[in-house]
């Protein structure tokens, strides 16, 4: 297959707001795909193919040779490229690599062009894809589509699932299972804006019993024991064993052979409540800052998938909840009330804020575990509402912020576009360390600069509070944050993980247009 019809489907999906269109584009250009092709169609079509990968900068990218006459270059061809590049190393690599990547776009015309640049800029990441790509990949193949989404949450990747289905069908996505020791996708929550909400979901006022427990803001770790070893895994399924000897050691008392938790961490004060969440975050981050005196994490588990040999994923939350207590003493649980009654949900929510944390997680007990999605079964309460949005673009500050990168431009998610809805900017809530560690990270995502805007890749995800949402004409969704601020940088969260413009209508009513959100940064500061 060539490049040019990859480019040809991306831009078709692109180009139709309608789901069943998406899923019928991407579907042809998978058929047609010879079996070798798949994974790497699959990949290059949702964007799986990170920048860094191949380690060329954006100067790179921006520095494009004129384009060739005909479409010559296969989707095989690039990728073996692809691969060739990203393996140079050594003195001199960086001119190398821009040597070689400039020898393949030189080759491409200019719609494969553009297609490479935004596959390699990372503005084909478009995780709102992966539903409509999972649904792809089952019509292509002729299997059911909950089938191949279960296969992607056990694998954690669309490619090799592609592959496998097209080349075998549903034989072939059965072999996809747990795997001790390989991470999956977690589940996720749906939020609700009250626990009357969120027992209305669940129970549907038949009074059944929910699980009740803390939500603690603390760092999300799959925890992995294979014959007594203790491997650690992050949301983004990075290994963080090395990092956490206190967590494997606290694991590996527990009478278990073979097990894959779910749970959290977090430090903790001696009186409970918990240190600011940086404190939690510097003991995953891959460079720790010096003169920093680590602070220990205390393990909080609250799910099981594998107990010695059974697979618990499609076991009910209940028969999950029994097996996780049977191994695991109760210091070393999350903290759990199982009721039907709202009101006693109501003391375990007080209880968890008063202690400091963010609120509750009600939780079915008839699911299963679906991993990698926003499950029905659990929901998020909080007392506070925020949104994760991705950073857009940024200005240059003013004054006592010249030469820093300060006033943010903040978008959502808009799954039917697959793309961002600018929602407001905002330069408040920023200390000196969040300025000049952002200055130096969107310099690095920066695709395009005019007189004082930065425009970047579409990554950075940052945690925003905000007083409300308004209507405003000035911004393309038709509403607008209201005192948006900065909490912090959300590195843990990927860009398709942001919220939706959909959460930010749903979380909040709309405003009147009173007060438009500021457009410039007039703090001079
Ligand atoms: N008791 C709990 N059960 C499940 N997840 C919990 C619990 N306590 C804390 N968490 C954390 O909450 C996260 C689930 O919430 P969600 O799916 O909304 O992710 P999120 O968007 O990162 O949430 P938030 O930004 O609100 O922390 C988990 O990834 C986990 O890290």
């Amino acid at each position: 297959m060539r490049i040019a019809e990859l480019a040809a489907t991306s831009a078709a999906v692109a180009g139709t707001p309608g789901r069943k269109a998406k899923v019928a584009a991407l579907a042809g250009c998978l058929r047609a795909a010879e079996p070798g092709e798949a994974a790497v169609v699959v990949a290059y079509l949702s964007g799986e193919l990170p920048q860094r990968q191949i380690g060329v900068g954006y100067a790179a990218l921006r520095d494009v040779p004129p384009p060739a006459s005909g479409a010559s270059l296969t989707v095989l061809e690039v990728d073996a490229a692809f691969t060739g590049i990203g393996g140079v190393s050594g003195p001199g690599s960086v001119a190398r690599r821009r040597e070689l990547l400039a020898a393949v776009l030189g080759r491409a015309t200019r719609p494969e062009q553009d297609f490479l640049i935004r596959l390699l800029a990372g503005e084909l990441r478009q995780g709102a894809l992966d539903g409509v790509m999972a649904e792809a990949i089952a019509a292509a193949a002729e299997v059911p589509a909950a089938r191949v989404r279960r296969a992607v949450m056990l694998r954690g990747s669309l490619g090799p699932v592609a592959a496998a289905a097209l080349a075998e069908g549903t034989a072939g996505l059965d072999a996809f299972t747990l795997e001790v020791g390989r991470p999956i996708k977690p589940m996720l929550a749906a939020a609700a804006p009250s626990l009357d909400e969120a027992f209305g979901k669940l129970t549907a006022g038949s009074g059944t019993d929910v699980a009740v427990e803390w939500k603690l803001d603390g760092i999300r770790a799959q925890v992995h024991v294979s014959g007594g070893e203790v491997r650690i895994f992050t949301r983004t399924l990075d290994e963080i064993t090395a990092r956490l000897p206190e967590v494997t050691g606290a694991v590996r008392g527990l009478p278990v052979r073979d097990a894959v938790f779910d749970g959290e961490l977090i430090a903790l004060r001696p009186d409970g409540h918990p240190h600011p969440f940086q404190v939690t975050a510097a003991r995953t981050a891959t460079r720790t800052a010096r003169n920093v005196t680590p602070v220990p994490l205390a393990v909080f588990l609250f799910d099981v998938l594998h107990l010695d040999g059974t697979d618990l994923l499609d076991a009910p939350g209940a028969e999950r909840d029994a097996a996780l207590a049977r191994v695991v003493p109760a210091e070393l649980r999350m903290p759990r009330v199982v009721t039907g009654d709202p009101a006693r949900a109501k003391e375990v929510f007080d209880e968890a804020v008063a202690r400091g944390h963010e609120g509750v997680m009600v939780k079915s007990l008839d699911t299963p575990y679906t991993a990698g999605r926003r499950g029905a079964g659990w929901i998020k309460v909080k007392p506070r509402h925020t949104l994760d949005l991705v950073v857009l673009a940024v200005e240059w500050g003013h004054g006592r912020r010249r030469g820093l990168l300060s006033n943010l431009h903040l978008g959502a998610r808009d799954p039917a576009t697959g793309g961002f809805v600018m929602l407001g900017k905002t330069f408040k809530g920023l200390t000196d360390e969040l300025l000049a560690w952002q200055t130096k990270r969107l310099r690095e995502l920066a695709v395009r600069e005019d007189a004082w805007t930065v425009h970047v890749r579409p990554e950075l995800v940052v945690e925003i509070a905000f007083d409300g949402v308004q209507h405003s004409p000035r911004y393309p969704g038709g509403i607008a944050l209201r005192f948006a601020r900065v909490l912090r940088y959300r590195p843990d969260k990927s860009a398709a993980e942001a919220d939706t413009i959909d959460t930010v209508r749903s979380v909040s009513p709309t405003l009147p247009a009173e007060t438009e959100p500021s457009e410039t940064d007039p703090s001079g500061g």
